[in-house]
């Protein structure tokens, strides 16, 4: 029998939180075996993005509205629910009657002894709706009302003080979808004119000179512009980490985790496809990546490579301009993968700073007397950030912090040392990004 968007959106659900799969891979995987129509993928995006985005506010929901604790009721039951809350409380195109018919159908179909259940359960949430919810602190407050673990919302209150609320907001921020210009090819004032023409509502990003925000018309990947490598899909954070490294007397590259090679194919772009670029990552499927993204650019300048960056390549010590974009927690990013709100624990945050020392104890020897080591995070962390950026310093007085060039901005916080971190928000994942130099001694 065919499954509807409502049943995937449950499948997906129970892939991404009680299984580990990704939400972005799990959709793709769902849409590539069910032939569904353009709204009902539009229904299941939603649905689940918007499901993972407030699951803690549902759960809360839930909580007040049935008598048993919510993980004795079967996976999937518990998931139609969390939808159907989600539809009842933030989606006012479905009228309420008609999520709990399509709740109750479900359910029917998944798990039939508890249509009663779930139909008393919605009927009651909406009878009693506008009932506030109670909290036992400001902490469980936000935890709930923003959809964030109770120490994530600690973490970020204790290292980001009073932008804390504001990171937990951008985080919840409905990503924009931003393009790189492949400058080799036009001009990104020539590509917004194409994409404009085409009717396209577009406009360039703010801080990186490279982007264009797209924010409404036809599926670009379909665009020609996108076929002939113009556009490349990146954050507008990622666009800012090239830059940094890019200086006209370097003639080598190296770019230590480099997968699916978002900033490596940067640096091509920005060296004129001219210079020895080096792309290693740990996995041969995510070299695959790699290497797909430089054949849709048309880019001949990179090689690359399988390798374990906590491995030392004698044959290039002290040879290259050096990127180090670590492999980190990844709370920046929340925005485009919701469920790390969830699945990341604090232990996980501690043994990731131990392998981003490791990574950074060994690449510093690949860098160029004189030349530049950027290294840069997708996580809102200090520990994986300045504290470890700080700790390097300290253990190599051969190296020296150096600002960015960028333009003052209050999504950009910079430190003394010209450390940044980008708070995220509707166009810009949280980022990290520190520029040290290495002396010439
Ligand atoms: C943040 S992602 C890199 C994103 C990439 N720079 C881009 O812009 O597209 C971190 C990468 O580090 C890789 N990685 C993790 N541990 C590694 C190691 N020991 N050696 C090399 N790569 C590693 C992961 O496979 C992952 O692809």
């Amino acid at each position: 029998m065919t499954k509807n968007a409502r049943e995937i959106t449950v499948d997906v659900l129970n892939r991404v939180l009680y299984q580990g799969a990704f939400s972005n891979l799990a959709l793709d995987h769902a849409f590539s075996s069910a032939a569904l129509k353009e709204e009902d993928t539009g229904l299941v995006t939603e649905l689940t993005y918007g499901t993972l985005k407030h699951l803690l506010t549902l759960n809360k929901i839930l909580e007040a509205n049935v008598s048993l604790p919510l993980k004795k009721i079967e996976r999937s039951v518990l998931n139609i629910l969390r939808i159907s809350i989600y539809q009842m409380t933030y989606l006012d195109r479905i009228p309420p009657y008609a999520v709990i018919n399509e709740a109750v159908n479900l359910t029917k179909k998944l798990a039939p002894k508890a249509s009663g259940f779930v139909n008393g359960v919605l009927r009651g949430y909406l009878r009693h709706k506008d009932v506030p919810l109670t909290y036992a602190s400001l902490e469980e407050e936000l935890s709930v009302s923003y959809s964030f673990p109770l120490w994530m919302v600690k973490l970020f209150q204790e290292q980001y003080g009073e932008e804390a609320q504001a990171i937990l907001a951008g985080l919840n921020e409905r990503p924009a979808i931003t393009y790189r210009v492949n400058t080799l090819k036009m001009t990104r004032e020539e590509a917004l004119d194409i994409l404009l023409k085409e009717g396209y509502n577009a406009t360039p990003t703010k801080i990186s000179p490279y982007g264009i925000e797209v924010l409404g018309g036809r599926d670009v990947q379909r665009n020609v512009l996108f076929q002939q490598g113009v556009l490349t899909v990146q954050d507008e954070s990622s666009m800012l980490v090239a830059p940094a490294l890019v200086e006209e007397k370097a003639s080598r590259y190296l770019d230590l985790c480099a997968a699916p090679g978002g900033k490596t194919t940067h640096l091509a772009e920005l060296t004129g496809d001219q210079k020895d670029i080096r792309a290693f990552d740990l996995y041969d499927s995510k070299i695959r990546l790699i290497t797909q993204n430089i054949q849709r650019l048309g880019l001949t300048s990179i090689t690359a490579k399988k390798q374990d960056a906590t491995v030392f390549q004698k044959e290039l010590a002290g040879s290259a301009q050096v990127l180090l974009d670590a492999p980190c927690s990844g709370l920046g990013i929340i925005r485009k993968k919701p469920e790390i709100k969830y699945t990341k624990g604090v232990d996980e945050l501690e043994s990731l700073v131990a392998l981003q020392r490791e990574l950074l104890r060994v690449v510093k020897d690949y860098v160029l007397p004189g030349g530049l080591l950027v290294y840069s995070t997708c996580t809102l962390n200090r520990a994986e950030n300045e504290d470890n950026v700080r700790w390097f310093l300290e253990q190599n007085s051969d190296f020296e912090a150096e600002p960015l060039s960028l333009p003052s901005d209050p999504r950009l916080l910079v430190t003394a040392e010209g450390f940044v971190t980008v708070l995220p928000g509707q166009t810009m994942d949280g980022f990290f990004i520190a520029r040290l130099r290495r002396k010439i001694v």
